[in-house]
This record gives structure tokens, sequence and C-alpha cells, in this order.
């Protein structure tokens, strides 16, 4: 073996991403009966360093192996056990500290037993310290992080749950940070402050689609393994006002009609699990209500990249790279008379993906080729169409072809937009429709539309990461990578990866 000097321990390290040593005395040898035969051929004192090391698999999943190295020589060993332990310590993007929030009632209610079956022996085994609060109420993990968490005793935070599990910890955090920067969360114009600590998510909800975005599977032993060897993967967020009031941020989907709907469905129905929102999917897929609105936004400019390219946001994006903050950063003040465009119309759908939003549903997402740190969200309209046209869209999102390549469909990469519904429309604004359109059609338009009328709704809900927003009018803004995760976005296809499978061991 050798491993005398830092030098050749590096490669092992890299290829293996090493999570632990232990030394294995004699008796602990005797009682593991597969290394039993070896101690009695063996006639001398022997120790054995087990070495724990991160294997890749199919499908972007992560396993932990291990491999036993026999040595005569006790000291050596000892040494051997030494090395590799100061070369582990040395790596400070490891947490060694971390804050646990478990959600008992998330997906199939098993975020308690996955914790503590897959992921509680594996932080054990990397000397990961934790500190576990399983939530008693939606918000309490929230609104622990805002006021009562003792942030500075960790290097991390972990959620146990699904999206909205995820969301509640990128609040209190977001927040947390605002307030010890002085800053105004209130103001949709500021700058926010960047967290500094990185958020784990080990997936036990019902879409869990950030995971499965930022690592590629919903796999809760793989999540736990990136958390253990420390990886960062900064993340888009945006921030939702109405009137210069916060109401939420939104890492993933904001979507207002279909998504929204079906959200709002879903919720009554939450004792199905995760089959809820396929329930609700296809009712709301036959109901087929439109909205009517306005959609204003401020196109980013000076970036690479568009909502229709071929290539995908990976570990070590180069879009993101190029796109990311630029050091005179400031929010873009947002006049939509002089830079923004206007879009009026009656949609099925308005979406704004930050991220692909891939799933197990949807494995490329709502919109392929969005970023996860590029100071960007995809805003995606689906235009009032027939319900075979909607139904073509829809599908397009479980297969290879185009879901924007619909004459119905457009998609705009956008740093900023507002939304503001038909019927809350300013006075003038409904005085240029009359212009427009002419009175009687005018007229006859808010007859059919109007609530009162006991037929389609007026107004649809935001599904902002799968929570319900009270309000319709909305202003977004996208910050450019205010938080981090323990992730490294998705590897290239892991199957041609010369490190996938059986280790091949380099001396
Ligand atoms: C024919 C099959 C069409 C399948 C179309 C699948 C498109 C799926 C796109 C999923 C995008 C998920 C975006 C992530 C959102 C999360 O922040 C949020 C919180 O977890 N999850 C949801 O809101 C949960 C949203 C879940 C939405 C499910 C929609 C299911 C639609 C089913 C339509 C059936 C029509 C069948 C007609 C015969
Ligand atoms: N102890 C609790 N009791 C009830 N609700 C809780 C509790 N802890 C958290 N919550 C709330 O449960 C909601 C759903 O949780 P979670 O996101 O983990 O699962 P999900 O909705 O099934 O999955 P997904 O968001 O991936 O679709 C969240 O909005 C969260 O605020
Ligand atoms: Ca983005």
């Amino acid at each position: 073996l050798g491993l005398s000097g830092s030098s050749e321990l590096s490669p092992l390290c890299s290829i293996f991403y090493l999570m632990s040593v232990s030394v294995l005395e004699r008796t602990n040898i005797l009682k593991r009966k597969f290394l039993t035969l070896l101690f009695v051929k063996t006639k001398w004192r022997l120790c054995c360093v087990s070495v724990s090391y991160v294997e890749r698999c199919q499908q972007h999943r992560w396993r932990c192996a291990a491999v036993t190295f026999t040595c005569p020589d006790g000291g050596l060993c000892q040494s051997w056990v030494g090395a590799i332990a100061e070369q582990l310590a040395a790596i400070t993007s490891r947490p060694r500290r971390l804050l646990i929030y478990i959600n008992p009632y998330g997906g199939k209610r098993q975020g308690g037993r996955v914790y503590e079956q897959k992921v509680a022996p594996l932080f054990a085994q990397a000397a990961i310290s934790t500190h576990v609060i399983v939530t008693e109420h939606a918000n309490h993990a929230r609104d622990h992080l805002r006021t009562d968490a003792e942030l500075k005793k960790y290097d991390g935070v972990v959620c146990v749950g699904g999206d909205g599990m995820f969301s509640e910890i990128v609040h209190g955090l977001i927040w947390r940070t605002q307030m010890d920067s002085s800053l105004d969360p209130n103001s949709p114009d500021e700058t926010l402050t960047s967290c500094s600590l990185r958020i784990g998510i080990i997936p036990a909800g019902s879409t869990d689609c950030i995971c499965f975005a930022t690592v590629g599977t919903n796999d809760p032993v793989t999540s736990a393994l990136h958390i253990i060897v420390g990886d960062s993967q900064p993340m888009d967020v945006c921030s939702i006002h109405h009137n210069n009031t916060f109401l939420r941020y939104s890492v993933s989907l904001l979507g207002y009609g279909f998504y929204g709907d079906v959200l709002t469905d879903s919720e009554r129905k939450r004792w199905m699990g995760p089959v809820r929102y396929d329930f609700s999917g296809l009712k709301m897929f036959l109901t087929h209500h439109y909205y009517e609105g306005t959609v204003s936004y401020l196109p980013a400019r000076g970036v690479v990249g568009t909502p229709r390219d071929a290539a995908r946001c990976r570990s070590g994006c180069v879009v993101c790279q190029h796109n990311g903050p630029k050091p005179s950063e400031r929010a873009e003040k947002y006049e939509t008379d002089d830079c923004g465009e206007t879009i009026r119309g009656k949609f099925l759908a308005i979406n704004a993906a930050s991220m692909s939003c891939a799933c197990p549903r949807s494995p490329k997402g709502l919109s392929p080729a969005a970023h996860l740190a590029d100071g960007t969200t995809d805003l995606i309209l689906v235009r009032k169409c027939s319900r075979f046209d909607f139904l073509r869209h829809l599908l397009r999102h479980t297969n290879k072809e185009d879901q924007f390549d619909l004459n119905f469909v457009e998609v705009h990469r956008v740093v900023r937009f507002r939304f503001m519904p038909r019927h809350c429309q300013s006075d003038s604004d409904l005085e240029l429709d009359l212009l427009e359109n002419g009175k009687r059609q005018i007229f006859g338009q808010i007859c059919r539309d109007h609530p009162a009328c006991g037929c389609a709704p007026a107004y649809s809900s935001w599904n902002c990461d799968g929570e319900i927003l009270t309000h319709t009018a909305i202003d977004v803004r996208v910050h450019c990578r205010l938080i981090k995760l323990f992730a490294r976005g998705i590897e290239e296809s892991c199957d041609a990866h010369p490190y996938r499978g059986k280790p091949k061991f380099v001396f």
C-alpha cells in the first residue's frame, strides 16, 4: 500500500471520495465472520484498515462501499490511519455539524424511518455530529431557523422531506440572513445577501423536484453521500412581492392556471399521498380552465443560453459560470414602459421555472434547458388552446419532443416579471381594452368569464414550489445564487463514467 505521504494518498481520495477510515483490531476481526478465516491463518497480530468510499452506480445513484486493507505491523497500520485521517480533516468543505429537520408527514410519511435507517448510520460513520428536530407542525422548521436556531454551531442544514419542506428551510435561512445584514425583504429592489450555510435534501416528499434536478435521482443514500463529501451547488431564488410586500421565495416552479389549480385541488386530497397530483392533474386537465391577464417581463440580457437550447445544465455548468452575478450587479429597475415586454392574453398556464423542474413524473422537466444558477427564470406561457393540443403539450414533458415547439406556447428567459389578472387591471387598462376590441365584444367577454355568472372562475392561484399563494397579482425577481445546496448538479451520463462500477485500484 505504502500510503506514507500525502502525494500518494490524493489520487485515492479523488477517485473514490474517501468518506471515513477506521482501524479494526483483532477482537473486532473475530466478531466479523467474513474475516475469521484470515485471522485463523495468520499467526501474528493482525491489523486491518477499513476505508469507506463512494462508488457511482447507475442512474446517478451513489453507494457507500468499503475496502479493507490488512497489515501485520500495527504501527504501520496506525500511521496509515493517521495519514488518511489527517487528509480527511484537511478537507474544509466537508460538514462536521449538521442541523437536521425531519418532516414526518411529507410524501408517504416515511421521513423518520428513511433518516434513521439509511442516513443516520452514514453520518455517524463519517463522524458528522447532528442535531435532529422532528417537526411538529407546518412552518416549525422555518420559524426555528428564523429566530431560535444557533446557526453558528452548524456547517449546514438538512431537510428530510419534499419540496415544501425544502421551501421552509429556504425561507427560514434567507430571512435570517437578510435580518443579520439589516436588509428589508419587503423591498423588491433590495440586493439580497447570499446564505452562507449549505442546505442538504434527503428526499422524502411527493415530487422532490429540487433534489431530482440537482442530483439526478431521488435517493436518500445518494443525497447523504453528497452531503458527506461536502458538495456545493449554488441556486437562484425568485422573490415574490405584491404591492411592495414580500410574499414568498420560489426555487423551482411558480405556476398560475393549470399547476395552481392542480395544487389547490390536490391539497384537499393529501391523504392520498403522492398520487393526489395525478388525480388532480387529470381533473384539472378535463376542467380546462383558462385565465386572462397581463404578463410583463424583463428579458435576460447579456447572458448565454436560451430556453430552447439542446444543452442541459450539468455539473460544472459553463453557462451558470458565465452568467453568474457580476461584482457590480444591482437590481435592474423595472420600468416596463422603456425596457420590458408586455403580453396580454388568455392562458391555460403561466409557469416560471427557475431550474429545469425535472422530477420522476417528467425526467426532463418543465423547462429542460433552464439553469440552476444563471440568474434567470424561464417564463412559459401556454395560451388558451384545445384540450387535445394541451394534452400534446403535457405529453411532451414525458418524451423527447420539444414542449415549446407548439404555436400556443412561448417561452422567454427573464430576470423579472409581473402578472396582473384581468379583473385586477386598472380602469385605464380596461378602457384600452374597450378601444382595442370594441364595446360589445369586451362586455360579452366579461360576462362570460365573470364568476357571478357561475361559469369559469376569473382567477387561479399561484403554485409556488408546491405552496398556494394568496395573491394573484405578483412581482417576481430572480436573485442569482442566493442559496447553496449540498449537491453538484447532475453529472454527465454516469453510465459512461470511467469510475462507475467496481473500483479499479491504482497503486
Ligand atoms: C399524459 C401525461 C402527462 C404528464 C405531464 C406531466 C407533467 C409533469 C410536470 C411536473 C412538473 C413538476 C414541477 C414541480 C413542482 C414542485 O415545485 C411542486 C412541489 O413539489 N410540485 C407540484 O406542484 C406537483 C405538480 C404535479 C403536476 C402533475 C400534473 C399531472 C398532469 C396529468 C395530466 C393527465 C392528463 C391525462 C389525459 C388523458
Ligand atoms: N410536522 C408537520 N405536520 C404537518 N405538516 C408539516 C409538518 N412539518 C412540515 N409540514 C408541512 O408539510 C408540507 C408538505 O411537506 P413536504 O414538502 O415535505 O411533502 P410533500 O408535499 O408530500 O412533497 P413535495 O413538496 O415534494 O410534493 C410542507 O408544506 C410543510 O410545511
Ligand atoms: Ca435559473
